[in-house]
């Protein structure tokens, strides 16, 4: 797990003359999991959708693979499937027709959709408007998505927000599954188990700077049993920084 596969250097976003994000610097190896977390507004959603490609950095580089977005965005996006925070569904649309949509936009078939939709749990619910499911069942669909086609780079802005244990769970193997295969991925959660959970490597972020990172058993090593918490609590300054 040496070869990099994501390169973000010096990257930098400011909007509206706020910097939100501050000369980000950051390696991830083909086929790691990493966890992106932090307090409301730390940055999360705006790092994920800069290597997105949904919005541009202000300065700074990043490249996924071979491409950087400058150079071939079609490219770029090629290697990239991306699960949103907050998605606005068709509202006639059924999960199979959504899925279908989706399918087709990656050159797949609709029998694929159905197959994601499956994976998820939602193969008796698929002729249901997706407007009409539950938080939870809207993030399955999303995450259906995001599994189709199987990109190289998976990204995911709180995939599991609104998501019961069970699915929870499954969203957990099935992710592994996806970096077993050589998939790279990166979420955002407050979920601190989940993190814990997936994730090879840990980043704890505050005001779009990475603050602390580690694997979970590095955390744990440096902070005691309760690292996660700690490291949370230093994030939004109850107690003293990890040294
Ligand atoms: N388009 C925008 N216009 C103005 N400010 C923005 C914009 N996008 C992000 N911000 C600001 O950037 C900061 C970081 O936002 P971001 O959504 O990246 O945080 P986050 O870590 O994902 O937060 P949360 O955990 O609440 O989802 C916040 O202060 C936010 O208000």
């Amino acid at each position: 797990m040496s070869e990099t596969f994501v390169q973000m250097t010096d990257v930098g976003k400011t909007i509206k003359g706020q910097i939100i994000v501050n000369q980000l610097n950051l390696k991830i190896p083909r086929g790691q999991v990493v966890a992106l977390l932090g307090g409301n507004g730390a940055g999360k959603s705006t790092i994920l959708r800069m290597l997105a490609g949904i919005i541009q950095p202000t300065r700074g580089d990043i490249r996924v693979g071979d491409w950087s977005w400058k150079e071939n965005r079609r490219g770029y996006a090629e290697l990239i499937g991306y699960m949103p925070d907050d998605y606005r569904f068709s509202p006639g649309l059924t999960a199979r027709e959504t899925m279908a949509f989706w399918a087709k936009l990656k050159g797949l078939t609709a029998k694929h959709g159905d197959d994601m939709l499956a994976r998820v749990g939602l193969e008796h619910t698929g002729n249901k408007t997706v407007s009409s499911f539950s938080k939870g069942m809207r993030q399955r669909v999303l995450f259906a998505q995001v599994l189709l086609g199987q990109s190289p780079l998976i990204i995911m802005d709180e995939p599991t927000n609104g998501m019961d244990p069970y699915w929870m769970q499954s969203f957990v193997e099935m992710v592994r599954e996806a970096a077993y295969r050589g998939q790279t991925v990166l979420f955002s959660t407050h979920q601190l188990h989940i993190a814990e959970a997936l994730a090879d490597r840990i980043l704890f972020l505050k005001e779009g700077a990475i603050r602390f990172e580690g694997s979970g058993e590095d955390i744990r090593q440096q902070l005691g049993s309760s690292g996660m918490e700690k490291a949370f609590d230093y994030l939004f300054g109850i107690a003293d920084g990890p040294r």
